[in-house]
Parts: C-alpha cells; sequence; structure tokens
C-alpha cells in the first residue's frame, strides 16, 4: 500500500490503534452475510447491496431536499471548489437519522460519537466531487484544528440514495474501480493502510453526473470522539 510520509505518531493518528480499528472493523465486516469484501491488494473496501430500505432512502432525499430551502442550513465544505455538489448536514436530533447513524456504526462495530454528523449530498448534472482523499493531511494546516476534534479519519461509509440515470459513479483511480450508484447501497473503506498510517491509494471521487439526480449520505469515521458541531448558517 502507498502511504504518506512517515509523521510523528500521536495520540490524534496513532497507527497502532488505526490498526486495531481495521481488525476490529474487517472481522465485522467480513463475518457479515450481505456484505461483500472488494478485493483489492492496495485498499480495504466493502459493499452491503441492500443496506438502506427504500423508505430510508426517501426520507433521507427529503431531508437533503428540505435542507436547501432559504432557511436555517448547516453548511461546512460548500467553499471547496473541487466539491460542486450540494451538501448538508443532516438533522442530528431526528429519530430516524439517529436510527440510521447507529445502524451504520453497529454493522461495522465502531462507535457513532467517533463519527462526524451524517452529510448528505445532491449532484445535478454536471456536478462531481474531484479526486481527493477523506483522510486528513497532515501537513496541511487545518490538521492542527482536526487534532483536539476527533483526529484522523479512519473509515468512511457512504450510501447511494437513488440512481442517476447517467453518470455520478465513484472512482477509485488507483485502484481501477468505478463503484455505479446502486439505490441503498453502502460503500465503506478504510482510509488507512495496513501500517495504520493514511493510504494514498485510497483517491476516489464522485464523477460528473451526465443524466438526473445523484442523491447521496456519507459517514465518516474519526480515531476518537468528534466533537464538532455543524456552523449554523442563516440565508
Ligand atoms: O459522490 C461520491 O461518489 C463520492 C463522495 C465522497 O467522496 C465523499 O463524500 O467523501
Ligand atoms: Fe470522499
Amino acid at each position: 500500500m502507498k502511504t504518506v510520509p512517515k509523521t510523528k505518531a500521536t495520540k490524534y493518528n496513532s497507527p497502532k490503534r488505526m490498526i486495531e480499528l481495521s481488525r476490529r472493523v474487517t472481522d465485522k465486516l467480513n463475518a457479515h452475510p450481505h456484505v461483500q469484501w472488494l478485493e483489492s491488494p492496495h485498499a480495504q473496501l466493502f459493499v452491503h447491496q441492500n443496506f438502506l430500505s427504500d423508505a430510508d432512502c426517501a426520507l433521507l432525499i427529503d431531508m437533503i431536499e428540505a435542507d436547501s430551502a432559504p432557511s436555517s442550513v448547516y453548511e461546512t465544505m460548500k467553499s471547496e471548489d473541487f466539491r460542486t455538489s450540494y451538501s448538508c448536514n443532516v438533522k442530528i436530533d431526528d429519530p430516524d437519522i439517529q436510527r440510521i447513524e447507529k445502524s451504520i456504526a453497529d454493522l461495522m462495530g465502531l462507535d457513532n460519537d467517533h463519527s462526524e454528523v451524517l452529510q448528505g449530498q445532491r449532484y445535478e448534472v454536471g456536478q462531481e466531487f474531484k479526486d481527493h482523499h477523506d483522510f486528513f493531511h497532515e501537513s496541511e494546516q487545518y490538521w492542527k484544528n482536526e487534532q483536539p476534534n476527533g483526529g484522523q479519519r479512519s473509515w468512511t461509509a457512504m450510501a447511494y440514495l437513488n440512481e442517476p440515470e447517467e453518470g455520478g459513479a465513484t472512482a477509485f483511480p488507483n485502484l481501477d474501480y468505478q463503484v455505479k450508484p446502486r439505490k441503498g447501497m453502502l460503500l465503506i473503506w478504510n482510509n488507512m493502510g495496513l501500517d495504520g498510517r493514511p493510504n494514498l491509494n485510497t483517491l476516489h471521487a464522485g464523477t460528473p453526473v451526465v443524466k438526473g439526480t445523484k442523491y447521496i449520505i456519507t459517514k465518516w469515521f474519526r480515531l476518537n470522539r468528534w466533537h464538532g458541531r455543524p456552523v449554523t448558517i442563516t440565508v
């Protein structure tokens, strides 16, 4: 696996604890009858084809749509120009959201309070999320702020809420994988390598939607407890 140059091991990125997490999650997922391992020597990726019910997909889409109304919205990443989709943090105190969040954390054997607030995204035709890593690049300025706020991102879970008519696949260029959106499907991967350090081969993109609309939810887990609260912007 291709990993980043060695940085100092701290409680915010501890490779030892990342390796423990990796074992815990892979054991849990490998034992699950409906989870498939997407075989790759370069990264740990899994898929659950039928994770979310149609009703849950519908209520999540409704929530993403409602959030785009000109009222009070949560917004964190809109400023990143490589991400042209519309994104929102869903209502964290909604009982359905809490149930869905818990079901993802339970499936993976991870603590829900180590994950960031569930994020919803809508991509219209032409919108995309260009090549990026979900882990934090520890040489960047933002890493200082993220350290006490849960530390490094460990695992990602993302679910497709619908199927755009064309385009919108999630591409992993270093792994030669393109995952085509399927309604209710959950895609899970480890952002760390087998050495417990950020794995550059997890580079991925939400490719442009060609026809239709794409809706997803993403959940990023941290090594430690996440204390972040979304910033509220009133439009
Ligand atoms: O839209 C996609 O397929 C990828 C989304 C993604 O990479 C993310 O939310 O971190
Ligand atoms: Fe991502």
